[in-house]
């Protein structure tokens, strides 16, 4: 309501009041309907007046003693207040009519007894009437004036005799004052009032003591109007004292279970001032209370949208409690904390959707890799075979191969074409179970293993884990590496891994673990036989070159923001960094000597202030140096034969250089750091030759005035395996023929005493390497025939391929 209603409302109330109450001696002059009838009401001769007008009263019957503000409906009461304001005696008549009459009422509601009651402090308040009642006398209703409002009635005033022996009469009024009493401490509603009112009665006077009796009990009005028409005081007293117990009773039983409820709320009380007290200290102390509710609320947020495991959950459940009787600034606080941390930043249930769609998993391999077209066939096979199961989990790839041939970026594109998030680690260097499954929570800094870190790093529970060198961990782990890899990897263990950290059981059979190795040797074989081997065998020259150009050369020029025109690299120049600089297996070398052709051509921009630089064949070499492999390094010579190795950094040439050091004595000696099997080969390799010299064509007597000796560099790099055999025999014959091997030509095979050439692994790498030599002719053993046959063309094209069964086949291509 706004400011100017609430004074004109003001406004209103005042005209009335004044209309109503103060001028009422002009009254006369009105043209009031009813001015007739108010003649008529003229005072009695106590200053009661015979006359009323009649107000209906709804919860219960108004007794003479009380004084009590009322409120009534102003629209329909407005009328019959402005003509009792117009009486001298401001005097009105209230009637129970009982709850259920209506508003207005119809005169037959009324009861025959009523309160005559003066007016006092009038008020208009909105809908309704204020005043104050003070209650004067019992009224009977003698005869209807107006039987519609303002009902308009004569009155009288009967007379209430006590009936009784004053001895009687008093002890009733003084079991009601009594009673009156208790009920004062037990009820505050009462209160100082009361006792005020207490005072003005007497025992000697008991029909208004008896009526204030009755007004302050809860007594039903029904039962409070039949109280209001016994006239007889003695029988009044008697219907009031038993209202009077029934309300002592309910008082004390409501004192009772008021006092259970202040009992609560004090303790409650009492417990919030502690509280606010142990903040206070707290605070001092410079621990904050909030720190924990903070913590306790993150951690149930986390709880959130995870679908935790029951046992976990009871886990969570213990740990909150211990949390939260710890203090703060404890150290069992801060371990708690940071397990229940971990324990709540698990993808407890979360996994996101493989997207199994084979041409998007081939764009996104194409994309990111030129070439290995075989290695993409079995992945998308591996894919193909999940689409059909509806899940790739529970299966673990091994990709193997020299460094630098892009497994990691194989892994990579497996994650992407499934949609999956990629979480890559090492566990190469691993020293350490504790790496792995973690460290006990008994440690100081214990901390959960690599996979818990991966798991809340993706968020995911299924994401692509990348182990890395897994064939490497062996070496210098403690405890067994196998069994602990196995825990991991294997889908009938993993279903519940236990890191020792977290402490409950995780569930790993959805992620899919992808590993990589250079070699399978050092890998257990528990392990190697649930793994789908995928090899990356390394690249030949125009592979390099394309993926240079594809992929190298344009990302190092993105990573350092040069425009692709201000450095031109032609396709000679790029070619002769492969044949020049770059030869291993991978491209890591060739990524890097490309890196320093960048950087070179970068400060040539600057210095010179030039638009763009021009990379070619005839200033490579101002780039990157002279190159580091020549065509002439491969050795040539009596005693010279190139044999192929396969080690885990991919395929190698190797020669070996067999020379006659003296004839003074028949000796044989062996240096090149050759491992065990690579001795006996060479002893073979000596015993063979000295037994057939004269069916190779040399001189039978040749090594029985040579002391020979055997080097296979370069010296400082270990080698192993059987496979230089049938190598290390040429070398020798050779050197007792008298015969170098003129044209380039590699050999690999493991040779027996007897003869036999017998098969080698790596023939894919060594058939690589011999290309990446310029070597396109190579012999091997038969029983490699097939695996020759397997190898994409572009790697057979151009070669030619002896295949021995026995040296003498050997024999027979080197030396005709
Ligand atoms: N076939 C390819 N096509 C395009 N880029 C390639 C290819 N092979 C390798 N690369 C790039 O060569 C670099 C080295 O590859 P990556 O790191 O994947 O090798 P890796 O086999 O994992 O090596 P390591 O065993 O040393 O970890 C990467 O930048 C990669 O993108």
């Amino acid at each position: 309501m706004s400011d100017d209603q609430d004074r004109n409302r003001d406004a209103d109330i005042h005209e009335w009041l004044s209309e109503s109450l103060d001028e009422h001696d002009d009254s006369r002059s009105t043209e009031d309907p009813h001015d007739d009838i108010q003649h008529a009401v003229v005072p009695a001769r106590d200053s009661l007046p015979e006359r009323i007008y009649l107000l209906p009263i709804h919860n219960r019957p108004f007794f003479p003693a009380q004084v009590q503000p009322l409120v009534i409906n102003r629209e329909r009461w407005q009328e019959t207040m402005q003509l009792v304001g117009k009486t001298p005696h401001h005097t009105v008549g209230l009637a129970f009519v009982g709850e259920t009459a209506s508003e207005g009422g119809s005169h037959d509601d009324f009861p025959e007894v009523g309160t005559a009651v003066k007016v006092h402090r009038l008020q208009g308040e909105d809908q309704q009437i204020q005043f104050i009642a003070q209650g004067l006398k019992r009224f009977r209703i003698q005869r209807w004036l107006s039987k519609e409002p303002p009902y308009l009635v004569e009155v009288s005033y009967p007379r209430e005799p006590v009936d009784a022996e004053a001895d009687e009469a008093r002890a009733y009024a003084m079991a009601l004052i009594n009673g009156i009493k208790e009920l004062l401490p037990i009820n505050p509603l009462y209160g100082e009032e009361l006792k005020h009112y207490l005072n003005r009665f007497s025992p000697h006077e008991p029909g208004p003591l008896t009526d204030f009796a009755a007004a302050i009990t809860s007594a039903k009005g029904p039962d409070l109007q039949d109280v209001l028409d016994t006239l007889p005081v003695m029988d009044r007293m008697q219907k009031v004292l038993p209202l009077l117990r029934k309300e002592i009773e309910v008082a004390q039983l409501q004192s009772e279970i008021s006092d259970q409820v202040n009992a609560q709320m004090q303790e409650r009380q009492r417990e919030f001032f502690l509280r606010e007290q142990l903040k206070v200290i707290q605070r001092e102390l410079g621990i904050s209370k909030d720190d924990r509710e903070n913590d306790v609320d993150t951690f149930r947020d986390r709880l959130e949208n995870l679908v935790v495991p029951p046992k976990v959950l009871t886990r969570i459940e213990e740990e909150l409690d211990k949390l939260s009787v710890l203090e703060t600034g404890s150290p069992e606080y801060g371990t708690t904390r940071n397990y229940l941390d971990w324990l709540t930043s698990m993808p407890w249930g979360v996994r996101s959707q493989d997207q199994l769609d084979l041409g998007h998993a081939r764009t996104v391999l194409d994309r990111d890799h030129d070439g290995l077209s075989d290695v993409k066939e079995r992945i998308i096979e591996f894919l193909a075979e999940g689409t059909f199961k509806g899940d790739v989990g529970g299966s673990i790839l091994l990709l193997v191969g020299p460094p630098g041939v892009g497994k990691t970026s194989i892994g990579r594109s497996i994650a992407e074409a499934l949609g999956r998030e990629f979480y890559r680690f090492s566990v190469g260097g691993m020293r350490d179970e504790a790496e792995i499954k973690g460290h006990r929570r008994t440690y100081i800094g214990a901390m959960p293993g690599k996979l818990v870190q991966a798991l809340k790093e993706v968020e995911v529970e299924n994401p692509v884990i990348m182990l890395d060198e897994v064939d490497k961990m062996g070496q210098s782990f403690q405890g067994d590496p196998a069994s602990a890899l196995l825990e991991v990897l294997d889908p009938e263990q993993n279903v519940d891994f236990l890191d020792h950290y977290l402490d409950v059981r995780l569930d790993l059979s959805k992620v899919l673990f992808v590993c990589t190795a250079n070699t399978l040797d050092s890998i257990p074989g528990a392990l190697l036989d649930r793994m789908e081997q995928i090899r990356l065998s390394g690249y030949i020259a125009e592979e390099k070159v394309a993926i240079a150009k594809h992929h190298l050369w344009p990302k190092l020029l993105k990573r350092d923001n040069i425009p692709k025109k201000r450095i031109n690299l032609t396709e000679a120049a790029l070619r002769h960094v492969v044949e020049g600089y770059a030869r291993e297996a991978g491209v890591r070398q060739l990524e890097k000597q490309l890196h320093r052709i960048v950087r070179k051509a970068a400060v040539t921009l600057l210095e010179n202030d030039q638009q763009s630089v021009k990379v070619s064949v005839k200033n490579l070499e101002d780039f990157l140096g002279a190159p580091i492999f020549r065509k002439e390094q491969v050795l040539k010579g009596e005693g010279v034969v190139t044999g192929l190795a396969w080690t885990s950094m991919g395929g190698a040439t190797l020669p070996i250089e067999a020379s006659k050091v003296h004839s003074l004595t028949r000796g044989f000696k062996l240096t090149g750091k050759l491992g065990e099997v690579m001795q006996e080969s060479a002893n073979i390799a000596y015993s063979y030759v000295l037994g057939h010299l004269a069916e190779f064509g040399a001189d039978a007597d040749f090594f029985d005035s040579a002391f020979v000796h055997l080097h296979v560099p370069e010296g400082a790099t270990p080698k192993d395996g059987p496979s230089a055999g049938v190598t290390m025999t040429t070398a020798l014959l050779s050197l007792a023929r008298h015969q170098a091997i003129e044209r380039p030509l590699a050999m690999t095979g493991e040779l027996t005493l007897t003869g036999h050439v017998l098969p080698v692994g790596g023939i894919r790498e060594k058939v690589i390497a011999a290309r990446r030599s310029e070597i396109f002719e190579v012999i091997l053993p038969e029983a490699n025939h097939r695996d020759y046959d397997e190898l994409p063309n572009h790697l057979k094209e151009g070669m030619t391929v002896h295949f021995a069964k026995r040296y003498k086949d050997v024999a027979k291509v080197v030396f005709g």
